[in-house]
Order: C-alpha cells, then sequence, then structure tokens
C-alpha cells in the first residue's frame, strides 16, 4: 500500500470567536495556510501510479478555487473558520472525485500549527 500526496496554498481572510485574545481575533485577519491532500492506494500495474499527479493537481484546483483570496465567514458549509473546519471542508469537496482519499492536514506555517482529519 501506498500514500501519495500533493499540496496546495492559500490566503485567506477570517473573523473567529474565542474566549481568549478575543478582540483581535473577531477583527477581519488574513493566514496564509498550506493544504496537505494525502490518498492511499496500490498503483496500477500498468502505469505504475495510483492517479497521475496531472489529474491529481486538476483534482486540487476544485478546492483551492473555493478558498483561496476568500472571506472565509461567507464559505458555504465551512462554519467557523477553524483549520479543523477548513480540513473538513477540502475533505468534502475532494471525496467524490479523488479515489482513496486519505486525509487532510491543513497548515498554518507562519505560527507552526497544523490540524489532520481522517474522515468519519
Ligand atoms: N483549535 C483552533 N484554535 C484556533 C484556531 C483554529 O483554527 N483552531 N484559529 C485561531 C485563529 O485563526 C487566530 O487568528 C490565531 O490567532 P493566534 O494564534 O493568536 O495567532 P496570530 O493571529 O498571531 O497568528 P499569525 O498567523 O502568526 O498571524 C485561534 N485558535
Ligand atoms: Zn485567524
Amino acid at each position: 500500500m501506498h500514500e501519495l500526496s500533493k499540496q496546495f496554498r492559500f490566503d485567506a481572510a477570517h473573523t473567529l470567536h474565542r474566549d481568549i485574545d478575543a478582540e483581535p481575533s473577531r477583527r477581519v485577519h488574513g493566514h496564509s495556510y498550506r493544504a496537505e491532500v494525502v490518498v492511499r492506494g496500490r498503483p496500477d500495474p500498468e502505469t505504475g501510479m495510483i492517479i497521475d499527479l496531472g489529474h491529481f493537481e486538476r483534482l486540487l484546483e476544485a478546492a483551492r478555487d473555493g478558498l483561496d483570496h476568500r472571506f472565509l465567514d461567507d464559505v458555504p458549509d465551512l462554519g467557523p473558520a477553524t483549520m479543523e473546519n477548513l480540513a473538513v471542508w477540502v475533505w468534502r469537496t475532494l471525496k467524490p472525485t479523488c479515489a482513496g482519499l486519505s486525509r487532510i492536514v491543513i497548515h498554518r506555517d507562519s505560527s507552526g500549527e497544523a490540524c489532520t482529519y481522517y474522515g468519519d
């Protein structure tokens, strides 16, 4: 069994209601994110690939389009724009087209934070 991964970056703004550092979090502010998408499977014996990385990149474009340079508070079905919810949103967006989807990791590199979602 193999795992193959590809990443995309997006920059987005949001507000967040929380009980610590509440005031700056409630103001509109932005983050740079890196999303890592992992698929799991056996390479096709003829192609030697789980999925061609060119196809993989095109599938990921749908998720990137929905998040990059967006106000995340307005993204349908996201809920509070936490890394947890972003991971679920990317999973739900890719699941119908991305066979063998195994996990989504949302990174915020500037602060050394990451959240991983393995599906339900
Ligand atoms: N469990 C989670 N907790 C928090 C999340 C999250 O996604 N999941 N997100 C936030 C906020 O986005 C908040 O803006 C982060 O604030 P803070 O950690 O104070 O960091 P900075 O805004 O200073 O980070 P930079 O990216 O370096 O500007 C809070 N909690
Ligand atoms: Zn934030």
